[in-house]
């Protein structure tokens, strides 16, 4: 059986250090990206082609060159606020480059596809604790999109044989702790690289949006998990695939929830610093409270999470925070 693995976004923050967790267990990681939201420097553990998803002849062209056994799809567009603003570019680039890329894994004979879908799926669930059977109703044409990508790989495995790992993940946060690779978005969005913007002067202050939900602070609850964790269930999810065991949906998330001024107070200890910070309104498209309640991860994959203390996950961004390679 190939090594080779195809991985869409690989020069991204997930994809990248999913490229590297792959490489170390003896895959063969080929980047394909376009480089929208991602970067040249990250993909450092294989191959790179560089295509667009939506571009049907170059994904071809990338099959028939490298001969991958499977897929790791992390190629997105995935920021929520953005995403309410412009859905058709979710709706186009997401979907339209998903069906493209499952139609020439399909045409190339490549039948295992690892997916990232997302919390974001289940939209506002009113306190719930979320796992793989909770209802989907996402809030935003992100979430949106993600669902439809999971429609569409049900679809493709009834008529096809299409066999897929769908892991929808809480809030990916961390990195690498050899700094090879870390989180680098353009603009960034997430929480925990804002707030060390914020407490190495990088930006004047963090402004929390929302402060007047239900919750115990008034702020939104979320439940973050490694990255190192992640990337490693992903590798997991490959020999689930490899090993014949079929189609599965895993949530990603540790079953704590941490609000957003929990996660600044977290920060304030790690790096024994202030953090500059504002009130702000709520921004469209958040959900109260998104923790996962799942442990099939667990029992099925075998999957530990043993970074993912919030101490260690902030300890992780700081040091690639500070680190020459990280640009604000
Ligand atoms: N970061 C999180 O907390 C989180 C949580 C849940 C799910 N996810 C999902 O994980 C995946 C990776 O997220 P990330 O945080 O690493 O994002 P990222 O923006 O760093 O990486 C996405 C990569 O995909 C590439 N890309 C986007 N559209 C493309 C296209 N049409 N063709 C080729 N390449 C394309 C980008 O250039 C980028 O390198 C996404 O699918 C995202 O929705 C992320
Ligand atoms: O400057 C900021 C940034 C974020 N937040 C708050 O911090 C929490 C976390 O926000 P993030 O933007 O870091 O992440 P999201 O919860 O919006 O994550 C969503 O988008 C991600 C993709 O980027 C994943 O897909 C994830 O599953 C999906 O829920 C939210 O309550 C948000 O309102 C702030 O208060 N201030």
């Amino acid at each position: 059986m190939s090594h080779t693995v195809l991985v869409t976004g690989g020069a991204g923050y997930i994809g990248s250090h999913a490229c590297k967790a792959l490489a170390a267990a003896g895959y063969v990681p080929v980047t394909l990206d376009n480089l929208s939201t991602g970067w040249r420097d990250a993909v450092k553990f294989g191959p790179f082609v560089q295509a667009d998803l939506l571009d049907r002849a170059a994904v071809d062209a990338a099959f028939a060159e490298h001969r991958p056994a499977a897929v790791l799809h992390f190629a997105a567009l995935s920021q929520v606020g953005e995403a309410m603003a412009e859905p058709g570019r979710y709706w186009r680039n997401n979907v339209g480059g998903s069906l493209n890329l499952i139609e020439a894994a399909i045409g190339a004979g490549c039948l295992d596809v690892v997916f990232s879908s997302t919390c974001a799926t289940y939209g506002d669930r009113d306190g719930d604790v979320l796992d793989e059977d909770t209802p989907q109703a996402p809030l935003n044409a992100y979430g949106a999109s993600k669902r439809a990508i999971e429609d569409m790989l049900a679809d493709f495995g009834a008529s096809h044989g299409l066999r897929s790992v769908i892991f929808r993940y809480f809030n990916v946060a961390g990195a690498d702790p050899d700094g090879e690779v870390g989180e680098h978005h353009r603009p960034e969005t997430h929480l925990i690289p804002l707030i060390l913007d914020a407490v190495d002067g990088k930006r004047a202050a963090l402004t929390v949006h929302g402060t007047d939900y239900p919750t115990q602070d008034g702020t939104c609850i979320r439940d973050y998990v490694h990255v190192m964790d992640l990337v490693d269930a992903h590798v997991k999810g490959l020999e689930w695939l490899r090993a014949g065991k079929g189609s599965r949906v895993f949530c990603l998330g540790t079953g704590s929830g941490f609000s957003v001024r929990e996660v600044v107070d977290a920060t304030r200890h790690v790096t024994n610093r202030p953090v500059p910070m504002q009130d702000g309104p709520r921004r469209g498209g958040d959900a109260v409270k998104l923790v996962c309640g799942s442990t099939r991860a667990k029992a099925e994959l075998g999957w530990q999470p043993g970074r993912s203390t919030m101490k260690q996950m902030i300890g992780d961004a700081w040091r690639w925070h500070q680190n020459g390679a990280y640009q604000a």
